[in-house]
């Protein structure tokens, strides 16, 4: 049986020094009874929580629980309306903003990346550490100290520091923004924001192998994943947020125990049940041909790609988005969706709201003679939004959403489409484990309404879900799976070696 720690609630007052002395001795960093409005919604509720010196604290939470709110005022980016943080070291009436949390040891990787893409991986790490020395010099010192933390933690990582960090994938960029927070001196806490979505398998690893170094040095991990396998392995102890409050603090968490806490309170409209399994595959929609092995989807089918990151699964998608009737050796429908890896660089219209940003490839099947029809919007954006059970309103800003919400518009975009073709770049990336599984059921039972859907995920497992898996190494389809040969172990075993089609 798992064990139930509930956080005892404690006094709320700003941080003082007699706060400060109050914590327990192998106490890093506490939240206490703090409260987060933004607007009318409240995001957090009197949350009291502690993270002990050395451990990794696992947080989980469903979409819009919480999680990234209270991560930012642990931070100091964002201050509570009411409680307080209290950490060790902090200094007696300091109020607790980025400069005290950065004082105290505190660093946050953020779920949406802040690194400049204009700048190389070196500039941004000077930007983020501009520790003392002389001002000549600085960009080798910074190109230096960055490359061994990326060798230390990500051994083979093929980042050049003098690179722009735009030209780098999602992953890379990633272990970049890892990398710069872990250059920090006498680092305290460190708070990472669902750091593996964008990781392949190996790169997680290596993370994790190095997150245990740091706690065995006495560092605190504050560890945010909707990836439960991960969190129960890695976690000293696991933090379960509902509705903005913790909802239990468990030492040994299994995942029934988990689910159970966050409430996983999402469903499917029921047609899509009854149709998930009704599939068979029509006429070939879309393929590209050269030397290896030939791609090819057809109607009604789900093909995952799979392989470790960035090994040419994300060009592959851009080739059959980008294809025109010329394009030599890529033949693909004229009505296509794309629901794109990086939602802030490609995906989300931060200016818009839920309702705009969800319907704006749909509007041609409901204009009439270059009119949109605003009634069946408002209908087409209320549907999507009860079906993935999208936590905002239609009118709401999107950038109002948390990380997660923002996702699942995304994918509603694509499928409130007529598309033929849909094609997904890792796209429930951020999107907690209730609403993935019914988002699987909803592409089962868009397939079986005759789509044809490309996916490619940086979690082995999903390809389970699919009908046929394509491995791609160094840009090359290395192996076909499907049936009984479509496996996680083969997936990986085909991802570092030679392959063959089956
Ligand atoms: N800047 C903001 N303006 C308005 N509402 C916000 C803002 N930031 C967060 N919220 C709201 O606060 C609630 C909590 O969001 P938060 O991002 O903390 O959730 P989360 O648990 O991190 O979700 P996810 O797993 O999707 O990242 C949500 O209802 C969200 O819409």
């Amino acid at each position: 049986m798992p064990t139930t720690i509930t956080q005892t609630p404690t006094d709320a007052s700003a941080g003082s020094a007699t706060e400060a002395a109050a914590l327990g001795a192998a106490t890093t960093i506490a939240a206490r009874g703090v409260t987060k409005r933004y607007g009318s919604t409240r995001a957090l509720t009197g949350v009291d929580l502690h993270v002990e010196r050395g451990e990794i604290l696992g947080l989980v939470g469903h979409n819009g629980a919480g999680k990234s709110t209270l991560m930012r005022i642990l931070a100091g980016r964002e201050q509570p309306d009411d409680g307080a943080v209290v950490a060790r070291g902090t200094t007696s009436g300091r109020s607790w903003d980025a400069a005290a949390a950065a004082a105290a040891g505190v660093r946050m990787v953020y779920q949406e990346l802040a690194l400049c893409p204009d700048l190389t991986v070196a500039e941004n790490a000077y930007l983020s550490d501009r520790r003392g020395g002389s001002p000549f010099g600085w960009s080798g010192r910074a190109e230096r100290r960055i490359g061994e933390v990326l060798d230390t933690v990500f051994p083979g990582h093929g980042v050049a520091v003098v690179r722009r960090v735009g030209e780098l994938t999602l992953a890379q960029r990633q272990m970049v923004e890892i990398a710069r927070a872990l250059c920090t001196e006498r680092l305290g806490l460190l708070i990472l924001d669902e750091p593996t979505e964008s990781l392949g398998v190996d790169a997680a690893d290596q993370l994790y192998a190095h997150l245990h170094r740091l706690t065995a040095d006495g560092v605190s991990v504050l560890l945010i994943s909707h990836r439960m396998a991960e969190i129960i392995a890695h976690s000293d102890r696991v933090a379960v947020m509902r509705d903005g409050a913790v909802a239990g603090v468990f030492a040994e968490a299994d995942e029934r125990s988990l689910l159970q806490a966050m409430g996983g309170d999402v469903h499917a409209p029921a047609a899509v049940e009854a149709e998930a399994d009704a599939r068979s595959a029509g006429e070939v929609v879309a393929a590209i041909r050269g030397d290896g092995i030939p791609f090819e989807v057809r109607a009604g089918e789900i093909v995952g790609l799979a392989g470790l990151a960035g090994q040419g699964q994300e060009r592959m998608l851009g080739r059959l988005w980008a294809a025109g009737a010329f394009t030599r050796g890529v033949s693909a429908p004229r009505r296509r969706a794309y629901v794109p890896g990086d939602r802030q660089t490609s995906g989300i219209l931060p200016l818009w709201s839920v309702a705009q940003n969800l319907t704006i490839a749909a509007l041609r099947g409901i204009s009439t003679a270059g009119v949109v029809d605003g009634r069946a919007k408002r209908a087409l954006a209320a549907r999507w939004i009860d079906a993935l059970s999208i936590r905002g309103a239609a009118a709401t800003p999107i950038t109002a959403l948390s990380g997660g919400n923002q996702q699942k518009v995304l994918v509603a975009r694509a499928f409130a489409t007529d598309a033929a073709l849909v094609l997904l770049d890792d796209p429930f990336r951020g999107v907690d484990v209730a609403t993935k599984s019914e988002l699987y059921t909803l592409m089962k039972s868009e397939a079986a309404a005759g789509r044809a859907i490309v996916w490619y995920s940086t979690e082995n497992a999903e390809m389970a879900h699919c009908d046929r898996v394509y491995v791609l190494r160094a840009g090359r389809i290395v192996s076909e799976l499907a049936g009984d040969s479509n496996t996680e172990e083969r997936i990986i075993a085909d991802s570092f070696e030679e392959g063959t089609v089956r």
